[in-house]
């Protein structure tokens, strides 16, 4: 009846007056903050959260939760089951700023309409609002905002777990869900440190000087023009503390460990993907080059040829790599090639910025192909070899608590000379085996094997000669038949 009556003309004017009077009394601004914000264009970068409402959400946590009266709980971590409150729903707290109030909440927007879920944007847009006087709006948006995002990144670098990241592949559905990462993650909780690390202490020294040095060069490499990273090569025998030692460098400077498994991945573009994923402060791991590439293949060929040329290596090294790469032939090629890798050594994705580090191990360094190694690209090529007296002691103080033995480190000192054993094997020895062993007779335990083991090495090498001083009378005779 009224709508018949009321001139159409004045409802417009009327709108626009009545939101004017409202604002004018309405002293409050509203700023909300989403979850995934992304810049409208339809890019990958809807699916990336909000660094601002991560930032937020920290900062409530650790200022705010004390006030709300629901809240949300998650569990943290296995051992320690820490219990992490946020905030829920629809709550609202209270925070002061250089004596200003403002108020935040939290809320989440359900989708109106069924919708395919391609990533949790659908499902769930959950933000944070921020409520406060319009007088203070150069103080908020300015400093305070500011003041947050700081806090809440401070505390992130704080809370942080590091992480250990594997690309083994994972289910099929992963890639349907495009926020997935290529990478699946576990907490890094390795116990190694260089302090229980067993090497020669000058050596370590200089190794764990070259890491901090590194992880403080952010300016020199940037005034050299470098890519900030560095490539160590690990080398050794099996046991001798490689894959100890990369969780030592994670642990000293803090870094998340990728590790990554060349023969998972598919081909080059799915590397260089995978390395593109990667964090900054990151350490990116690949264990038993010498077996990862394609490169195994002539590497093979390349071996029998050595055995048919009569080299004298160690039958259980040559044992070992055959055994490793039938595993790996067992698997699905890959079609990883050298200079793939070798490109992303050279710094493909070295525009992504942050530190990196990346560390290759293997047990043959002398089967790598140079072009892999050479220096510029592994920078340093780190040997860990047999236990020297100087290990033993590191792990004597580790395994037993003891620093010194009249009687038996003598005895050890010697043999370790005489002999070769792993820091792995030392360290098995040396470990109490019963409940209350006491230390002697865990290093009488370790004297032992070692003496066993030079024996054994000795029955070793006098068989060998033996089998040699035959082929070597042998040989002369075929060939003169022949002839
Ligand atoms: N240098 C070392 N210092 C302390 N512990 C060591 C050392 N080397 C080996 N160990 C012990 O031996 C175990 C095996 O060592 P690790 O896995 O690091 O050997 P690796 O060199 O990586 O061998 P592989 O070549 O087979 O991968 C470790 O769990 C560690 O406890
Ligand atoms: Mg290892």
């Amino acid at each position: 009846m009224f709508q018949n009556y009321f001139p159409y003309e004045l409802v417009g004017p009327i709108k626009r007056y009545s939101h004017k009077l409202i604002n004018f009394f309405y002293p409050y601004i509203h700023i909300s903050f989403a979850e995934y914000d992304g810049d409208g264009d339809g890019g990958d970068d809807y699916f990336e959260r909000s660094h601002a409402y991560a930032a937020i959400k920290r900062y409530l946590n650790a200022h705010s939760t004390n006030q709300a009266r629901r809240l949300r709980a998650n569990v943290v971590g296995d051992d320690d089951a820490a219990v992490v409150l946020t905030m829920a729903n629809h709550e609202e707290v209270t925070d002061e700023f250089n004596g200003v109030k403002l108020w935040w909440s939290s809320g989440e927007t359900i989708p109106s309409t069924q919708t395919i879920s391609w990533g949790p944007r659908e499902a769930e847009k959950r933000y944070f609002s921020l409520t406060f006087h319009r007088r203070f709006r150069d103080t908020i948006c300015g400093e305070y905002l500011r003041h947050v995002l700081e806090e809440g990144k401070a505390i992130a670098v704080k809370e942080r777990r590091r992480k250990l990241y594997t690309n083994s592949k994972g289910s099929e559905s992963d890639y349907f869900s495009r926020r997935r990462s290529l990478w699946s993650n576990v907490a890094f909780d390795h116990p190694a440190t260089f302090r229980t690390l067993a090497m020669d202490p000058d050596k370590k020294k200089e190794i764990v000087d070259d890491l901090l040095n590194f992880s403080e060069s952010k300016d020199y490499y940037k005034s050299v023009g470098k890519a900030w990273k560095r490539g160590y090569l690990l080398h050794g025998p099996p046991g001798t503390g490689k894959s100890t030692m990369i969780a030592a460098m994670a642990n000293l400077l803090e870094y998340d460990v990728y590790d990554l498994e060349l023969t998972a991945v598919k081909d080059n573009t799915e590397l260089r993907k995978l390395l593109i994923d990667t964090s900054g402060k990151s350490i990116i791991v690949i264990e038993d080059i010498d077996c990862s590439l394609d490169l195994t293949g002539q590497r093979e060929k390349k071996k029998e040829q050595e055995d048919g040329g009569g080299d004298k290596k160690k039958d259980e090294e040559k044992d070992a790599l055959k055994e490793k790469l039938k595993k790996l032939e067992e698997k699905k090629p890959s079609e990883v090639t050298l200079s793939g890798l070798l490109n992303f050594i050279d710094g493909l994705w070295s525009a992504c910025g942050g530190e990196r580090i990346i560390v290759f191990t293997t047990n043959y360094v002398e089967k790598l192909d140079p072009a892999l190694i050479r220096r510029g690209r592994m920078d340093k090529h780190i040997e860990l070899s047999y236990c020297g007296f100087e290990a033993f002691k590191v792990l004597a103080k580790n395994y037993l608590d003891v620093e010194h033995h009249d009687l038996y480190f003598r005895k050890i000192r010697q043999l370790l000379e005489e002999t070769s054993m792993t820091p792995a094997d030392v360290a098995e020895n040396l470990m109490p085996k019963l409940r209350g062993e006491d230390k002697e007779s865990c290093l009488e335990r370790l004297v032992k094997a070692l003496e066993e083991a030079k024996t054994k090495a000795e029955e070793e090498e006098k068989l060998k000669a033996e089998k040699l001083a035959k082929q070597d009378t042998q040989i002369p005779l075929g060939s003169k038949e022949h002839a």
